[in-house]
């Protein structure tokens, strides 16, 4: 089967000359599993997430969406396919805090040409099957930690996204909240995306369906 996401030969310094962080990598990323990327502190884990979700070009190599060298399309184009394709949940929030919870979450849908309608009514089953309904007309600044990451989650998944990176998704929440995300990350994947995961946290990972370990 043709991987969505694949890198070739990639290699990402970020200054000419200096030693590259990611260096020759070549894996090619499976739909319908959740990868795991791990790594000692500085071992290019967010880098190579950037380089892959197209936010960085590569200084060599590919980075291949359904396989097309989308590393080297131009940068409207590269963004529109993140804007179409990708998802992502950082380890923090990172919400607009003058802005309520659905709204929030609806933003994901501006960019993706996803009809006004559709995305409320997905925006709020997600906020209800994340245990964060209650809360969609509140903003970010009267919720939790562990609640603003799940409502960054449905962000991330509202579209429906054939892509989900995710930076230390886990990493500021408890372990039933961090239980929570990694489930649904998983989840997607399941039914069919792409989903790719720096972490920290070797329990996780071990679970994942397949690993990337930088060094
Ligand atoms: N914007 C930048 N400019 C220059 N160097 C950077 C930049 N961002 C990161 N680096 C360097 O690139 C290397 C990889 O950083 P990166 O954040 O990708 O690692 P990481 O594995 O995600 O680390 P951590 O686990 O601590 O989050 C580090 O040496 C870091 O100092």
């Amino acid at each position: 089967m043709t991987a969505v996401l694949e890198a070739r030969d990639l290699t990402f310094a970020y200054r000419r000359g200096a030693p590259p962080v990611i260096d020759g990598l070549t894996h090619a990323f499976a739909p319908g599993a959740l990868t795991t990327v791990t790594g000692p502190s500085g071992s290019g884990k967010s880098t190579l997430l950037y380089v892959l979700a197209l936010m960085l070009r590569p200084t060599s190599g590919q980075v291949r969406w359904d396989d097309d060298d989308a590393s080297a399309l131009p940068d409207a184009a590269r963004a529109r396919l993140r804007a179409g394709h990708a998802g992502f949940v950082f380890q923090d929030a990172v919400l607009d805090p003058a802005r309520t919870i659905l709204d929030n979450v609806r933003e994901a849908a501006l960019f993706a040409g996803m009809p006004d309608d559709d995305a409320r009514e997905r925006a709020l089953e997600l906020c209800d099957r994340f245990g964060v309904g209650h809360r969609v007309d509140h903003r970010p600044g009267e919720i939790s930690g562990g609640q603003a990451q799940r409502v960054a989650l449905c962000r991330a998944l509202l579209t429906r996204p054939r892509v989900v990176f995710g930076d230390e998704p886990t990493g500021n929440l408890d372990g039933a909240s961090a239980r929570i995300v990694w489930d649904a990350l998983r989840a997607h994947a399941r039914a069919g995306a792409t989903v790719v995961v720096a972490t920290h946290d070797e329990r996780l990972a071990d679970e994942s369906d397949e690993r990337v370990v930088l060094s």
